[in-house]
């Protein structure tokens, strides 16, 4: 009798599993109970292959298990853009991991994993304090050059074999930290950027793991059974980083003069603006947990990213000289001197921008894009998918798909160029996603990219190491980023 009743509970789940929950979505991989399909992402880190796989085994709706629930994987640009932009309303809520929102953040804040009301105040009002800091205009443009300048400092000491990441870390972190905090990381504050950035990097590769990747998709009772380590990891990194941005948010609540109308960061914005509301009765939507939110965000979404593009630059030179030769013609030809290149040259370096372009095609920074929630049933190629189901917007696989960009493992500037030379517009490149929720801080990382890369090349030449050529193996953790390498920095012979 046991047997019969165990036999039938047995088949009863996997009819359950492999049947009915996968009967109305698209076809796909096998999930394995509570595992899903992660067994196929984490195969070959850092896992762009398992959905170039499904790509080509299913087309570019297909169904992919994050452990124990489905994703509907949407991997064609087109099909995107109907969606994400066509039907923007319907595609932009965020899928919400709570084992990562409550133990981290205290509930839903902050920007990035925030919905409704609390995410499109906080994104506009983010939006419109970064356009009066001058993000896009010269304010901000002579900060970074500014920091460009230090990085070039640092570069021409550089002898024998040297590790350009700190030095961009450091330019990248202090611009990100003036918007939000009003100082650089320069000089005596070195050390509190370097102990700030170890305990980001432990979450960040932590957060990337196969083991946090289980935990934060699976029920909340299970992971605690489960993992209940994570927990504790958790918590011990909120109270390393919140603790920084609450002694910040202390200090500016101090000094603060709520006369004056111009404001000198972020925060005090935020705070300038918490005030107005709370005159007028409301109390809630610029609370100061969401303001250490909004500070940890804008803080990781802002320096990681960039940071991690500009390594992967130096590095893709180094793996081919031909196109480090160009660039460096092209600013000879265009610029000619020492002088500092600014963004009114930008039109006139088109091979310096689309080697940009290349470097963030290839590196490719997000394996997997930040799942989505959709609040009404929808069709997407004929497959009908109900309200609820969790969307993922797949960049990386139109980046790597060789339809689109043939060749893709090869760095080819020439791709984002026309015939005479000129930029070419390739409507596939979208490092900085697509939608209502894309990134919020591209106007600044685009002017970051654009400067550090004119002048650093204008000025040096980056040549292997004694190791030889560096690995192009990634690192996977949140964002790729590449292992850690070393080069030659030759100042180079300008007038
Ligand atoms: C090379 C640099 C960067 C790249 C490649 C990049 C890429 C991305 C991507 C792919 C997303 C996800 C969009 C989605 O969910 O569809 C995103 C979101 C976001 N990024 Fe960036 N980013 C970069 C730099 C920055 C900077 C400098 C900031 C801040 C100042 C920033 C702030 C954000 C924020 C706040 C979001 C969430 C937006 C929302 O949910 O409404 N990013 N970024």
């Amino acid at each position: 009798m046991f047997l019969i009743i165990f036999i039938t509970a047995i088949f009863a789940f996997f009819l359950h599993q492999l049947y009915w929950r996968r009967r109305n979505l698209p076809p796909g991989p096998i999930p394995w109970p509570l595992f899903g399909n992660l067994y196929e992402f984490s195969k070959h880190p850092p896992g762009y292959q398992a959905f170039l796989d499904c790509h080509k085994k299913y087309g570019p709706v297909f169904t992919f298990w994050m452990g124990s629930d489905p994703a509907v994987f949407i991997t064609d640009h087109e099909l995107l853009k109907e969606a994400f932009v066509r039907d923007g309303d319907t595609f932009n809520e965020k899928f919400i991991y709570e084992n990562f929102n409550e133990p981290f953040r205290g509930g839903n804040f902050g920007v990035f994993d925030a919905n409704g009301e609390t995410w499109k105040t906080h994104r506009r009002f983010a939006l419109h304090v970064f356009r009066d800091f001058g993000i896009g205009k010269d304010l901000m443009e002579q900060k970074i050059l500014l920091e460009t300048e230090e990085i070039i400092k640092s570069f021409a000491k550089a002898t024998g074999d040297f590790s350009v990441q700190e030095d961009f870390d450091l330019a990248v972190g202090s611009i990100i930290n003036q918007v939000l905090f009003g100082y650089s990381f320069r000089n005596e504050k070195e050390p509190e950027f370097r102990q700030l950035k170890s305990v980001l990097n432990e979450l960040i590769c932590y957060l990337g793991s196969t083991e946090a990747i289980f935990t934060l998709t699976v029920s909340k009772t299970l992971a605690k059974l489960l993992n209940p380590n994570y927990f504790k990891k958790m918590k011990k990194y909120r109270e390393k980083l919140m603790s920084f941005y609450e002694s910040q948010i202390e200090k500016h609540s101090e000094e603060i003069d709520f006369d004056l109308e111009e404001n000198k960061d972020y925060v005090e914005a935020f705070l300038k603006e918490q005030k107005k509301r709370e005159a007028a009765g409301d109390f809630e939507s610029f609370s100061k947990i969401q303001l250490q939110n909004m500070c940890f965000d804008l803080w990781v979404a802002g320096s990681d990213t960039t940071t991690n593009t500009m390594s992967f630059m130096i590095l893709y030179a180094l793996h081919n000289p031909d196109m480090q030769k160009k660039l460096h013609e092209e600013l000879d030809r265009v610029i000619g001197s020492r002088r500092q290149v600014s963004m009114s040259d930008k039109n006139d370096l088109p091979f310096l921008t689309a080697f940009i372009n290349e470097t963030q095609r290839l590196a490719n920074l997000v394996p997997i894009n930040f799942p989505r929630q959709i609040k009404k049933d929808v069709v997407l190629q004929g497959h009908w998918i109900p309200s609820g189901t969790t969307i993922v917007h797949q960049i990386s696989a139109i980046f790597y798909d060789d339809k689109v960009f043939p060749d893709h493992q090869k760095f080819n500037p020439y791709r984002f160029l026309d015939n005479e030379g000129q930029l070419k517009k390739v409507d596939e490149l979208i490092p900085f996603s697509i939608g209502k929720r894309q990134c919020l801080g591209e106007g600044l990382a685009r002017m970051e990219l654009f400067l550090f890369t004119a002048n650093i090349f204008n000025h040096f030449e980056f040549l292997p190491g004694t190791e030889g050529l560096p690995s192009l193996v990634k690192d996977f953790s949140s964002v790729v980023r590449p292992k850690k390498y070393t080069c030659r920095v030759l100042k180079r012979d300008i007038p």
